[in-house]
């Protein structure tokens, strides 16, 4: 029988990946994500190509939107195994610029959005009668300080806390609780962020080389596909005795 994921912020970049990749792991995937349009796209995809989507438009930083994902990917599919907590907002704030809203904003997503999935997810998982994986998306960024990257950056170390904290709470569920910390990423967050420091459309990639390039091990930006294949290994049974652990994949950017 099929296991079943839900991969939120899946309607594009490295949560778009993460689905096609899961689908050929054999998963049934609910996609989830702030625009109906764009999860919806990648679910047709996926359907049009052998493969079995849902998509559910939610905003991940309100509880009860994600609770009732959750809900509705068990009723669709008739259960639930993995849930990765990948969507998350990138601003650039230097330390004197930052504001409450930027705080609360980007605290909302990313950090408060893993939380709510976290709950949901056990929920349903205990609900189910069985255990289950819970895959965080951090970054090399909450690894390691970036200049400007204050606010992003704050709440990619929390994650990294929180993957700990509700690893040691839930593996008497059988639940385990990892992470995946890319490093630069081929995708609309990259592209987001160049235009936000000024950067012309369309040299995208330069850019991104020219900013990290030398702190690149591997001399290159990632593919979304490559994040993919690592959090394909925390979906699967060949990560059933790892937990709490944040997997880096970043071509070598920091080593700890
Ligand atoms: N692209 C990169 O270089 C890196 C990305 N990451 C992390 O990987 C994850 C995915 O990043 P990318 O694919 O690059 O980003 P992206 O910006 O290309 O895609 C993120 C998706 O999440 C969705 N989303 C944002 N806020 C949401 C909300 N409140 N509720 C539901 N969906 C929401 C967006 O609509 C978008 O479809 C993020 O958590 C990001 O912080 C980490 C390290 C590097
Ligand atoms: C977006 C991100 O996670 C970076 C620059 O590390």
């Amino acid at each position: 029988m099929s296991k079943v994921a839900l991969v939120t912020g899946a309607g594009q970049g490295i949560g778009e990946a993460i689905a096609h990749r899961l689908v050929k792991d054999g998963f049934q995937v609910s996609l989830i994500g702030r625009h109906l349009e764009k999860v919806q796209r990648v679910a047709n995809d996926i359907n049009a190509n052998g493969g079995e989507a849902i998509a559910i438009r939610a905003d991940v930083a309100k509880r009860d939107e994600v609770f009732a994902a959750v809900k509705a990917t068990k009723e669709a599919f008739g259960d639930l195994n993995v849930i990765v907590n990948n969507a998350g907002v990138a601003p650039t704030t230097p330390i004197m610029a930052v504001t409450e809203d930027d705080m609360n904003w980007t605290w909302g997503i990313n950090v408060n959005g893993v939380v709510w999935g976290t709950q949901a997810a056990t929920e349903a998982f205990k609900e189910l009668g069985h255990g289950g994986k819970i895959i965080n998306a951090t970054s090399q960024a909450g690894v390691e300080g970036n200049e400007n990257l204050t606010v992003y950056g704050s709440t990619k170390f929390a994650i990294r806390g929180i993957t700990q904290t509700t690893a040691k709470e839930l593996a008497q569920f059988g639940i385990t609780v990892n992470a995946f910390a890319p490093g630069i990423v081929k995708t609309p967050m990259m592209w987001d962020i160049a235009h936000e420091v000024g950067q012309n459309a369309g040299k995208d990639d330069e850019w991104g080389m020219a900013q990290f390039s030398d702190g690149i091990a591997l001399g290159r930006l990632s593919e979304p596909e490559e994040i993919a294949s690592v959090v394909s290994f925390l979906s699967s049974d060949d990560s059933n005795y790892v937990t709490g652990q944040t997997i880096i994949v970043d071509g070598g950017m920091v080593f700890h």
